[in-house]
């Protein structure tokens, strides 16, 4: 059902956003016009007890002859006839029936936006598109609430709170939950007011009323919208109402029919005053502040569309004839290559497969092969887009009549849970009664071209295929079109350096992202954290370990190297006002040398005091504490946990969020003290906190 709705919020957004972009910002200046409308009222008020022959009266005396006179939305009472002076269109006293000056005209813009707004200056064509349009913002409104409450886990936890942690997808989130009911009303009226422009217009429906007496000093003139009268002295009088038109004979005093305005009419004149704010003041003021917000909706919703175009470019669906499915858990896309270098070795054979990303995992019907190839992240967690797999599996697969299944791991030897992910999936797959293994389990070490095609031998063997992969395909290239970073600033202190790099302003980086570097003569990229500190300098704080971190710790200052940006949106520091500590060790205090806030606290964790200089002027004195394992009063900081542990359950119980950033030693470690923590006062635990945002984990 979640599908259902993005893919209905996704095909909305795109037919309808450019438009729907268009009509907020012009929407935006119409809002505008009701609220300086009714700044301009010069009316002033109707006694409420004013009837419409004593009014009449009243304008005997200023006018020497009226033709009609009418209310507008804004109150003013506007006369056609001849005045003792003037002639013409006149505004009069509501009261008095003294001829006023004319309100003042506004700005020719208003006109202008109400073309683009109604009809994108394309007349009838164009009311079409605006039409259709709103009726595609009232599917994105629909689509948007499922979404809303698939996120919030049910419709009762639709308004639980939403933690910012990246203003496009969050803030998306955030305001359109609290704007959704001015966004409702104004694309319902719209679609309405469009739809019944081209529907033909409803007759009135006419009462004969002869004889009817109906004194007119008997009707108040706050009931009345418009009086026309005769031009010829016999003929009917007519008084226009919110729901009904009188005509009236005036030397009989008697109403000869009414005609009833029928409610589709009453609807559209209400659905316009929703619409446009017309005649509502306050109203318009939302309609204004609901228009910026959806400026900031599509833009916002363009940028989501433009993203997940670029990371289209494999399949999310497939076709229900295919018999082999590969699925690909991957965080950084290497995983990606083995994919679909086998999904080409299947189609050279004829037989028909389709490889999905493991977010896009189908539901199993029938008979069907699957070959699961996933990486695995952080301490033996799943990759990026398969957090939701082992939750889901059981309603994927339990509909199927027989899957045969082989899981390949991809990993590294330099973790401890090497490929523990794969290795977690293939286990849960092995529970089933109707599922079989039909290769040995195996995995892939640093992307081992070797290890791969060892496992499709053992796919062969078993399916006796003759799949050949080509091995070009699975050698990893570098990307292309990478950014240029400059060496401004170089200190050093043991193993350790920090280096301070200028880049361009194009780049909006964000401290928490990463870099990813390609060593010299090699395709695999490595990752460091990046503490963003000016728009045009970041700082990279790296220990030597290998061949990237050589290359980069021996790079001359003023040197340029090409690397590229990869968007970290899970570990930025919370944009929402409360409290964050930020745990590390060693190099991982990098993301937070440029999230220092007056919100944050540091606990850092080091060998020796002398490991602390080479940020210690990108840090605060106040809240931060460090330790170290090496000094006299050796201490780490599971142990600052402990010391502070009243502030850190305090921090928690405020909707606080703990961010931790170094080695997995020491990420385990920080959590069993968390755990601890949250036991002892009843916090929430570990696990619940780390799916609600509140603790966030960038280790390795
Ligand atoms: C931050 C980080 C954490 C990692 N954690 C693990 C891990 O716990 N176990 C493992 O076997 N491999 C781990 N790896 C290695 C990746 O799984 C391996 O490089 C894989 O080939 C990447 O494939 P992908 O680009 O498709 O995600 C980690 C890599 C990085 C960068």
């Amino acid at each position: 059902m979640n599908k259902f709705w993005r893919r209905l919020h996704f095909l909305s957004t795109v037919v309808a956003g450019l438009f729907i972009f268009f009509a907020s910002v012009t929407g935006c200046i119409l809002a505008v016009e009701p609220w300086l409308l009714s700044q301009n009222a010069v009316s002033g008020q109707h006694k409420s007890d004013l009837t419409l022959t004593a009014f009449q009266e009243k304008l005997s005396v200023e006018f020497l002859e009226v033709f009609s006179f009418e209310k507008d939305a804004y109150g003013n009472i506007k006369v056609e006839g001849i005045g003792n002076e003037k002639e013409g269109t006149l505004f009069v006293n509501a009261e008095t029936g003294k001829v006023l000056d004319a309100p003042k005209k506004l700005s020719t813009i208003f006109d202008l936006s109400r073309d683009l707004h109604r009809s994108l200056f394309l007349k009838t064509p164009g009311r079409i598109i605006v039409g259709l349009a709103s009726l595609a913002l009232v599917f994105l409104v629909i689509s948007g609430i499922g979404l809303h409450i698939k996120r919030a886990g049910g419709l009762k936890a639709i308004y639980k709170s939403i933690k910012i942690l990246e203003l496009k997808r969050d803030g998306h989130a955030q305001l359109s939950r609290l704007f959704v009911i001015p966004i409702v009303i104004i694309a319902v009226s719209g679609t309405y007011l469009s739809v019944i422009r081209f529907a033909p217009k409803p007759a009135n429906e006419t009462i004969t009323a002869k004889g009817n007496e109906f004194p007119l000093n008997k009707l108040l003139m706050s009931e009345v919208k418009k009086v026309t009268l005769p031009v010829v002295e016999e003929d009917p009088l007519t008084i226009e109402m919110a729901d009904k038109l009188l005509h009236y004979d005036k030397a009989s005093e008697k109403l000869i029919k009414i005609e009833v305005v029928p409610i589709s009419e009453q609807m559209r004149a209400l659905n316009f005053s929703l619409h446009t704010g017309e005649g509502l003041k306050s109203w318009a003021v939302v309609l204004f502040l609901t228009s910026l917000v959806m400026v900031f909706l599509s833009f916002t919703g363009f940028q989501m569309v433009g993203q997940k175009w670029k990371q289209k470019k494999h399949k999310a669906i497939i076709a229900d004839d295919v018999d082999t499915i590969i699925l690909v858990g991957s965080e950084t896309g290497h995983t990606w290559r083995f994919a679909d270098a086998l999904e080409e070795a299947y189609q050279k054979l004829n037989i028909k497969v389709s490889a999905v990303g493991l977010e896009n995992f189908p539901r199993i019907i029938g008979k069907k092969t699957l070959l699961v190839l996933t990486s695995t992240y952080g301490d033996g967690d799943a990759p990026e887009n398969a957090q939701d797999v082992l939750a889901q599996l059981d309603a994927k697969i339990s509909g199927a009549e027989l899957v045969q299944y082989s899981v390949l791991g991809f990993g590294s030897k330099e973790y401890p849970a090497f490929c523990a992910f794969a290795e977690e999936l293939r286990n849960e797959l092995a529970r089933f009664r109707h599922t079989q293994e039909i290769t040995p389990y195996m995995t892939v070490d640093n992307q081992s071209v070797v290890q791969f095609i060892d496992w499709v031998r053992a796919l062969n063997k078993s399916q006796k295929t003759n799949l050949t992969v080509n091995p070009t395909k699975l050698h990893p290239v570098r990307k292309k079109g990478l950014d240029s970073f400059k060496i401004l600033e170089k200190k050093e202190q043991g193993d350790t350096f920090l280096l301070r790099i200028g880049h361009s302003d194009k780049l909006k980086i964000q401290s928490g992202d990463l870099l990813g570097v390609y060593p010299p003569d090699e395709n695999i990229e490595r990752y460091y954290s990046i503490a963003s500190i000016s728009p045009t300098e970041l700082i990279l704080l790296i220990k030597r370990t290998g061949l990237c971190s050589n290359f980069l710790g021996n790079l001359p200052l003023g040197y340029s190297f090409e690397a590229y940006l990869k968007r970290n949106p899970t570990f930025y520091f919370p944009t929402d006002n409360s409290p964050v500590l930020m745990i590390a060790n060693g190099t991982g205090v990098a993301p937070f040398l440029g999230m220092q806030s007056t919100r944050s606290t540091l606990y850092w964790g080091g060998k020796n005091r002398i490991d602390s200089e080479l940020f210690r002027c990108y840090i605060s004195d106040n809240n931060c504490h460090l330790v170290f394992s090496r000094e006299e009063t050796s201490a780490y900081v599971q142990d600052l946990l402990e010391k502070n542990e009243t502030a850190v359950a305090h921090l928690l119980g405020n909707q606080g969020t703990i961010m931790i950033c170094g080695s997995l030693t020491m990420l385990k470690g920080v959590l069993a003290r968390l755990e601890d923590v949250t036991t002892k006062h009843q916090l929430p635990s570990v696990d619940v906190l780390k799916k609600q945002g509140r603790i966030l984990i960038d280790c390795y």
